[in-house]
């Protein structure tokens, strides 16, 4: 029996507050594997996604592995990915797995078991979960996240183009369907202290307005899209305005394309953290 955590937003502010907000992606595309001198196979992958733990686990708030490129190595790609969350979290990271699962209520309910039981050899800290099939399907998720101490960030405005169809559809009430998941996953958190587990994906790309307060979440805001999909540390400001206490910036490309070298991939990491820290109004301490 694993000792249980102290509530996710608790977890998380402390590592942001000590360490910087900044996060970094675990993507282990296939061109970057071959840009590191890397096989585009197993062995790779976990060359790759263990480099990138020992470069920064200790460093960095947050690792955000994409578990497609773990998965497109079926059973082994998992075992990598077992082990890569294992050594992050070991290490003091916390490990936000980017998986954006979501299904009806009863199979997510095994989707919760998968990655937010402390018993399974998925444990993450938080996943990125879909609200496509309605809020409310994603029951499980929320009620063990709230028993394992652990977070949830629901997609609600995505940073790609692609999502603006779907996100900043009209509901029937006359309020865009991203602000609708927002609303109901700033009802979730409450008044919790000092921000509750449910948080929410919002790219820093974004340059039309987001039709909510993101304060009102009290929740964790990550932002990915930073660096290769054209996203800013100054931009953030323009996108988060009042909510950027809690915004977890997060770049995967425009770091990893650095490597492998474990130095080299710190000193960039090093200098986007203090870009981020700078943009979000953070004290100059962490990394
Ligand atoms: O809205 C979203 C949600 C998730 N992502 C994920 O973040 C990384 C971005 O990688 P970069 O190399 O920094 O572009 C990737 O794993 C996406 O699946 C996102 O980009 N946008």
């Amino acid at each position: 029996m694993t000792d249980a955590l102290e509530p996710f937003g608790a977890r998380l502010r402390t590592s942001m507050d000590e360490r910087g907000p900044l996060c970094v992606g675990i993507d282990p595309h296939a061109a970057l594997l071959g840009s590191w001198s890397l096989p585009d196979s197993v062995a790779g992958l976990e060359r790759f996604a263990l480099t990138v733990v020992e470069a920064l686990a200790e460093r960095v708030a947050v690792l955000k592995p994409q578990s497609s490129f773990f998965e497109r190595f079926g059973s082994a790609g998992i075992a990598v990915l077992e082990r890569t969350i294992a050594e992050a979290r070991a290490a003091g990271a916390l490990v936000v797995l980017d998986v954006k699962r979501g299904d009806i209520g009863s199979t997510v309910e095994a989707y919760a078991d998968a990655y937010l039981d402390p018993d399974s050899s998925l444990f993450a800290d938080a996943v990125t979960v879909s609200p496509y099939l309605g809020f409310g399907a994603l029951e499980p998720f929320l009620e063990r996240a709230e028993q394992h101490g652990c977070g949830v960030f629901v997609l609600a405005f995505t940073s790609n183009p692609e999502g603006a169809t779907v996100q900043r559809a009209v509901t029937a009430d006359g309020e865009t369907v991203g602000a609708a998941i927002l609303a109901q996953a700033a009802a979730r958190n409450g008044g919790a202290e000092p921000m509750g587990p449910v948080g929410a994906v919002v790219g820093a790309t974004l340059t039309d307005p987001i039709p909510f307060d993101l304060a009102a979440l009290n929740g964790p805001l990550l932002a990915p899209g930073l660096g290769a999909q054209g996203g800013t540390p100054e931009g953030l400001r323009a996108v988060f305005g009042d909510a950027l206490a809690n915004v977890v910036p997060s770049m995967s490309r425009e770091i990893l394309r650095n490597g492998p070298d474990v130095p080299v991939l710190r000193r960039v990491a090093r200098q986007a953290a203090h870009d981020c820290r700078t943009a979000l109004g953070y004290p100059s301490a962490g990394f």
